[in-house]
Protein backbone atom coordinates (compact mmCIF):
# COMPACT_ATOMS: atom_id res chain seq x y z
CA UNK A 1 0.00 0.00 0.00
CA UNK A 2 1.40 3.36 -0.85
CA UNK A 3 0.62 6.07 1.98
CA UNK A 4 1.41 9.81 1.83
CA UNK A 5 4.28 11.19 3.31
CA UNK A 6 2.85 13.77 4.85
CA UNK A 7 -0.80 13.99 6.22
CA UNK A 8 -2.40 17.37 7.15
CA UNK A 9 -4.94 16.75 10.26
CA UNK A 10 -7.97 19.58 10.25
CA UNK A 11 -9.72 20.10 13.56
CA UNK A 12 -11.12 22.33 15.94
CA UNK A 13 -8.96 23.96 17.92
CA UNK A 14 -10.66 23.12 21.43
CA UNK A 15 -8.71 21.35 23.95
CA UNK A 16 -11.13 17.84 23.36
CA UNK A 17 -10.15 18.56 19.80
CA UNK A 18 -7.00 18.98 19.69
CA UNK A 19 -6.57 15.53 22.00
CA UNK A 20 -8.60 13.68 19.38
CA UNK A 21 -6.22 14.49 16.63
CA UNK A 22 -3.31 13.21 19.27
CA UNK A 23 -5.08 10.42 19.48
CA UNK A 24 -5.29 9.48 15.32
CA UNK A 25 -1.55 11.19 14.87
CA UNK A 26 -0.71 8.24 17.38
CA UNK A 27 -2.78 5.11 16.09
CA UNK A 28 -1.44 6.44 12.80
CA UNK A 29 2.15 5.76 13.85
CA UNK A 30 1.75 2.47 14.74
CA UNK A 31 -0.27 1.60 11.75
CA UNK A 32 2.21 3.57 9.44
CA UNK A 33 5.67 4.28 11.31
CA UNK A 34 6.98 6.73 9.07
CA UNK A 35 4.18 8.86 8.45
CA UNK A 36 4.37 12.42 9.27
CA UNK A 37 1.42 14.17 10.49
CA UNK A 38 0.45 18.33 10.41
CA UNK A 39 -2.33 19.93 12.40
CA UNK A 40 -4.22 22.13 11.29
CA UNK A 41 -6.31 24.10 13.76
CA UNK A 42 -9.36 26.19 12.89
CA UNK A 43 -12.23 27.85 14.88
CA UNK A 44 -15.42 27.08 13.95
CA UNK A 45 -18.51 29.43 14.42
CA UNK A 46 -20.16 26.89 17.05
CA UNK A 47 -16.74 27.87 19.13
CA UNK A 48 -17.11 31.49 18.31
CA UNK A 49 -20.51 32.25 18.72
CA UNK A 50 -21.98 31.96 22.58
CA UNK A 51 -25.17 32.65 22.04
CA UNK A 52 -28.37 30.08 21.20
CA UNK A 53 -26.92 27.62 18.45
CA UNK A 54 -30.38 27.95 16.41
CA UNK A 55 -29.56 31.69 15.63
CA UNK A 56 -26.47 30.98 13.77
CA UNK A 57 -26.53 27.98 11.39
CA UNK A 58 -27.24 25.44 14.22
CA UNK A 59 -26.12 22.27 12.89
CA UNK A 60 -23.03 22.13 11.03
CA UNK A 61 -21.74 25.23 13.35
CA UNK A 62 -18.68 22.96 15.22
CA UNK A 63 -17.69 21.20 11.18
CA UNK A 64 -17.99 23.79 8.34
CA UNK A 65 -15.12 25.31 8.44
CA UNK A 66 -13.42 21.90 8.80
CA UNK A 67 -15.01 21.02 5.60
CA UNK A 68 -14.38 23.82 4.00
CA UNK A 69 -10.42 23.56 4.82
CA UNK A 70 -10.49 19.97 3.74
CA UNK A 71 -12.28 20.71 0.63
CA UNK A 72 -9.89 23.74 -0.40
CA UNK A 73 -7.16 21.82 0.01
CA UNK A 74 -5.67 23.09 2.96
CA UNK A 75 -5.54 20.08 5.02
CA UNK A 76 -6.06 15.82 4.14
CA UNK A 77 -7.88 14.20 6.89
CA UNK A 78 -10.33 15.98 9.32
CA UNK A 79 -11.36 14.30 12.89
CA UNK A 80 -14.36 14.97 14.00
CA UNK A 81 -17.02 14.50 16.93
CA UNK A 82 -19.64 12.22 15.38
CA UNK A 83 -22.21 13.64 17.47
CA UNK A 84 -21.31 17.54 15.75
CA UNK A 85 -21.60 16.17 12.79
CA UNK A 86 -25.34 16.87 10.71
CA UNK A 87 -27.37 14.16 10.12
CA UNK A 88 -30.23 15.46 8.86
CA UNK A 89 -27.74 16.10 5.33
CA UNK A 90 -25.74 14.22 3.65
CA UNK A 91 -21.78 15.08 4.23
CA UNK A 92 -20.49 17.82 2.53
CA UNK A 93 -20.11 16.92 -1.64
CA UNK A 94 -16.92 15.48 -2.51
CA UNK A 95 -15.78 14.20 0.84
CA UNK A 96 -16.49 10.80 2.87
CA UNK A 97 -15.97 9.25 6.12
CA UNK A 98 -13.10 6.94 5.88
CA UNK A 99 -12.78 5.25 9.12
CA UNK A 100 -15.16 5.34 12.78
CA UNK A 101 -12.47 4.71 15.27
CA UNK A 102 -13.45 2.45 18.19
CA UNK A 103 -16.10 3.95 20.23
CA UNK A 104 -15.38 5.62 23.62
CA UNK A 105 -18.11 5.78 26.53
CA UNK A 106 -21.45 6.89 25.67
CA UNK A 107 -22.59 8.23 28.72
CA UNK A 108 -23.16 11.31 30.49
CA UNK A 109 -21.52 12.35 33.87
CA UNK A 110 -22.95 14.91 36.20
CA UNK A 111 -20.28 17.18 37.39
CA UNK A 112 -21.20 18.61 40.72
CA UNK A 113 -18.40 20.42 42.90
CA UNK A 114 -19.78 19.19 46.20
CA UNK A 115 -19.81 15.34 44.78
CA UNK A 116 -23.54 14.63 45.05
CA UNK A 117 -25.61 12.43 42.65
CA UNK A 118 -28.17 13.52 40.80
CA UNK A 119 -31.17 12.33 42.97
CA UNK A 120 -29.22 13.86 45.57
CA UNK A 121 -29.22 17.22 44.32
CA UNK A 122 -31.13 19.89 46.46
CA UNK A 123 -34.35 21.44 44.86
CA UNK A 124 -33.29 24.78 42.73
CA UNK A 125 -29.70 23.26 41.75
CA UNK A 126 -28.92 25.17 38.54
CA UNK A 127 -27.35 22.40 36.02
CA UNK A 128 -25.40 24.46 33.29
CA UNK A 129 -26.43 23.11 30.14
CA UNK A 130 -28.08 24.15 26.84
CA UNK A 131 -28.33 20.72 25.11
CA UNK A 132 -32.22 20.61 24.75
CA UNK A 133 -31.75 16.81 24.73
CA UNK A 134 -30.09 16.83 28.57
CA UNK A 135 -32.95 19.68 29.27
CA UNK A 136 -35.76 17.28 28.37
CA UNK A 137 -34.47 13.98 29.88
CA UNK A 138 -33.67 16.32 33.24
CA UNK A 139 -37.45 18.09 32.89
CA UNK A 140 -38.87 14.93 33.64
CA UNK A 141 -36.92 12.53 35.74
CA UNK A 142 -35.45 15.74 38.07
CA UNK A 143 -38.56 18.85 37.73
CA UNK A 144 -37.05 20.18 40.29
CA UNK A 145 -33.59 21.00 39.18
CA UNK A 146 -33.41 24.19 36.73
CA UNK A 147 -30.85 24.20 33.67
CA UNK A 148 -29.36 27.27 32.95
CA UNK A 149 -28.05 28.25 29.03
CA UNK A 150 -24.16 27.33 29.20
CA UNK A 151 -22.25 27.18 26.35
CA UNK A 152 -18.56 27.14 25.37
CA UNK A 153 -15.70 24.15 25.30
CA UNK A 154 -16.06 21.35 28.29
CA UNK A 155 -12.43 23.25 29.77
CA UNK A 156 -14.68 26.64 29.49
CA UNK A 157 -17.69 24.81 31.14
CA UNK A 158 -15.45 23.70 33.36
CA UNK A 159 -14.08 27.61 34.44
CA UNK A 160 -18.10 28.92 34.68
CA UNK A 161 -19.00 26.28 36.75
CA UNK A 162 -15.79 27.18 39.24
CA UNK A 163 -17.07 30.90 38.76
CA UNK A 164 -20.04 29.88 40.17
CA UNK A 165 -22.62 30.70 37.08
CA UNK A 166 -24.02 27.00 37.64
CA UNK A 167 -24.16 24.78 40.58
CA UNK A 168 -23.45 21.34 38.79
CA UNK A 169 -23.16 20.49 34.61
CA UNK A 170 -23.70 17.57 32.92
CA UNK A 171 -20.99 16.41 30.21
CA UNK A 172 -20.00 13.74 28.01
CA UNK A 173 -18.01 10.88 29.77
CA UNK A 174 -15.73 10.63 26.47
CA UNK A 175 -14.79 14.31 26.47
CA UNK A 176 -13.91 14.35 29.89
CA UNK A 177 -11.55 11.33 29.34
CA UNK A 178 -10.15 13.05 26.42
CA UNK A 179 -9.55 16.19 28.20
CA UNK A 180 -7.95 14.35 31.17
CA UNK A 181 -10.60 15.71 33.53
CA UNK A 182 -12.44 12.34 35.02
CA UNK A 183 -11.83 13.63 38.39
CA UNK A 184 -14.32 16.14 38.26
CA UNK A 185 -17.58 13.31 37.95
CA UNK A 186 -19.68 13.07 40.69
CA UNK A 187 -21.80 10.29 39.01
CA UNK A 188 -22.03 8.44 35.71
CA UNK A 189 -25.17 8.29 34.59
CA UNK A 190 -26.77 4.78 32.87
CA UNK A 191 -28.09 5.61 29.02
CA UNK A 192 -31.54 4.27 30.97
CA UNK A 193 -31.22 7.70 33.01
CA UNK A 194 -29.73 9.92 30.35
CA UNK A 195 -30.25 8.75 26.58
CA UNK A 196 -26.73 9.83 25.12
CA UNK A 197 -27.15 12.24 21.40
CA UNK A 198 -26.58 9.86 18.32
CA UNK A 199 -22.73 9.57 17.40
CA UNK A 200 -21.97 10.23 21.07
CA UNK A 201 -18.12 8.75 21.64
CA UNK A 202 -17.39 8.61 18.00
CA UNK A 203 -14.56 10.21 16.35
CA UNK A 204 -15.09 9.86 12.36
CA UNK A 205 -11.71 10.33 9.85
CA UNK A 206 -13.16 12.30 6.63
CA UNK A 207 -11.43 12.69 3.57
CA UNK A 208 -12.12 14.20 0.35
CA UNK A 209 -13.42 11.30 -1.91
CA UNK A 210 -10.87 11.37 -4.48
CA UNK A 211 -8.20 10.84 -2.16
CA UNK A 212 -8.00 7.15 -2.51
CA UNK A 213 -4.65 6.79 -0.98
CA UNK A 214 -5.02 8.28 1.63
CA UNK A 215 -8.86 6.40 2.36
CA UNK A 216 -6.69 3.40 1.92
CA UNK A 217 -4.14 4.22 4.71
CA UNK A 218 -6.58 5.38 7.27
CA UNK A 219 -9.09 2.95 6.43
CA UNK A 220 -7.41 0.50 8.70
CA UNK A 221 -7.66 2.67 11.39
CA UNK A 222 -11.58 2.07 11.44
CA UNK A 223 -13.56 -0.57 14.11
CA UNK A 224 -16.28 -2.22 12.04
CA UNK A 225 -18.43 -2.22 15.14
CA UNK A 226 -18.33 0.98 15.81
CA UNK A 227 -18.88 1.30 12.01
CA UNK A 228 -22.30 -0.35 12.08
CA UNK A 229 -23.20 1.26 14.88
CA UNK A 230 -22.54 4.97 13.63
CA UNK A 231 -24.16 4.15 10.72
CA UNK A 232 -27.72 2.46 12.06
CA UNK A 233 -27.25 6.10 14.22
CA UNK A 234 -26.98 8.09 11.48
CA UNK A 235 -29.32 6.34 9.01
CA UNK A 236 -31.60 6.76 12.10
CA UNK A 237 -31.35 10.80 12.40
CA UNK A 238 -31.22 10.97 8.69
CA UNK A 239 -35.07 9.21 8.26
CA UNK A 240 -36.68 11.02 11.42
CA UNK A 241 -34.60 15.20 10.08
CA UNK A 242 -34.61 16.61 13.49
CA UNK A 243 -33.66 19.87 13.48
CA UNK A 244 -31.27 21.48 16.20
CA UNK A 245 -33.97 22.09 19.05
CA UNK A 246 -35.56 18.67 18.51
CA UNK A 247 -34.66 16.80 21.79
CA UNK A 248 -33.98 13.11 19.99
CA UNK A 249 -31.24 11.06 21.63
CA UNK A 250 -30.63 7.02 21.02
CA UNK A 251 -27.78 4.30 20.69
CA UNK A 252 -26.96 1.35 18.63
CA UNK A 253 -24.83 -1.32 20.27
CA UNK A 254 -23.40 -4.72 18.97
CA UNK A 255 -23.53 -6.71 21.20
CA UNK A 256 -21.11 -10.10 22.56
CA UNK A 257 -22.82 -12.38 20.24
CA UNK A 258 -22.21 -9.65 17.45
CA UNK A 259 -26.01 -8.67 17.20
CA UNK A 260 -26.66 -5.22 16.62
CA UNK A 261 -29.51 -3.42 17.92
CA UNK A 262 -30.60 0.16 17.75
CA UNK A 263 -33.02 2.19 20.59
CA UNK A 264 -33.80 5.72 20.55
CA UNK A 265 -36.26 8.25 21.68
CA UNK A 266 -38.60 11.56 20.42
CA UNK A 267 -39.19 14.22 23.31
CA UNK A 268 -40.84 17.05 23.93
CA UNK A 269 -39.22 19.97 25.10
CA UNK A 270 -40.98 19.72 28.45
CA UNK A 271 -40.16 16.17 28.83
CA UNK A 272 -43.63 15.19 29.31
CA UNK A 273 -43.92 13.34 26.01
CA UNK A 274 -41.33 10.49 25.35
CA UNK A 275 -41.47 8.38 22.43
CA UNK A 276 -39.65 5.00 21.99
CA UNK A 277 -38.45 2.53 19.84
CA UNK A 278 -35.55 -0.54 20.05
CA UNK A 279 -35.00 -2.55 17.98
CA UNK A 280 -32.75 -5.72 16.37
CA UNK A 281 -31.05 -5.71 13.08
CA UNK A 282 -31.65 -9.59 12.70
CA UNK A 283 -31.35 -9.77 8.86
CA UNK A 284 -31.54 -5.89 8.17
CA UNK A 285 -27.92 -3.93 7.45
CA UNK A 286 -27.52 -0.76 9.87
CA UNK A 287 -28.92 1.62 7.90
CA UNK A 288 -32.08 -0.20 7.40
CA UNK A 289 -32.26 -0.62 11.03
CA UNK A 290 -31.98 2.85 11.65
CA UNK A 291 -34.57 3.82 8.84
CA UNK A 292 -36.69 1.08 10.39
CA UNK A 293 -36.46 2.75 14.19
CA UNK A 294 -37.13 5.86 12.48
CA UNK A 295 -40.77 4.67 10.90
CA UNK A 296 -41.31 3.46 14.36
CA UNK A 297 -41.14 6.62 15.71
CA UNK A 298 -42.83 8.46 13.10
CA UNK A 299 -45.92 6.24 13.43
CA UNK A 300 -46.11 7.37 17.20
CA UNK A 301 -45.71 11.06 16.11
CA UNK A 302 -42.46 11.94 15.85
CA UNK A 303 -43.13 14.26 13.21
CA UNK A 304 -45.71 16.48 15.20
CA UNK A 305 -43.45 16.97 17.66
CA UNK A 306 -40.34 17.92 15.59
CA UNK A 307 -42.58 20.03 13.65
CA UNK A 308 -44.09 21.68 16.50
CA UNK A 309 -40.84 22.81 18.23
CA UNK A 310 -39.74 26.27 17.00
CA UNK A 311 -36.54 26.23 15.62
N1 LIG B 1 -21.12 19.34 21.79
C1 LIG B 1 -19.71 19.24 22.10
C2 LIG B 1 -19.29 17.82 22.18
N2 LIG B 1 -19.13 17.06 21.09
C3 LIG B 1 -18.78 15.79 21.48
C4 LIG B 1 -18.69 15.81 22.86
C5 LIG B 1 -18.36 14.66 23.71
C6 LIG B 1 -17.53 13.60 23.13
C7 LIG B 1 -18.21 12.69 22.13
O1 LIG B 1 -19.37 12.29 22.32
O2 LIG B 1 -17.55 12.35 21.13
C8 LIG B 1 -18.99 17.09 23.33
C9 LIG B 1 -19.00 17.57 24.73
C10 LIG B 1 -20.20 17.19 25.57
O3 LIG B 1 -21.31 17.01 25.06
O4 LIG B 1 -20.04 17.09 26.80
Amino acid sequence: MSVPELIRIVSRDSPMALAQVERVRAELAVLHPGVRTEVVPVKTTGDKWLGDLSQVEGKGAFTKEVDAALLAGEADLAVHCVKDVPADRPLPAGTVFAAFLKRDDVRDALVHPGGLTLDELPAGTRIGTSSVRRVAQLAATHPQLECVPFRGNANRRLEKLAAGEADALLLAVAGLERIGRTDVISEVLSPETMMPPIGAGILALQCREDDTELIDAVSGLGDPDTHREATAERMFLHVLQGHCNSPIAGYARVDLSGELSLRACVFTPDGKTRLNAHEWAGRLDPATLGTSVAVALLRQGAREIIDGIPH
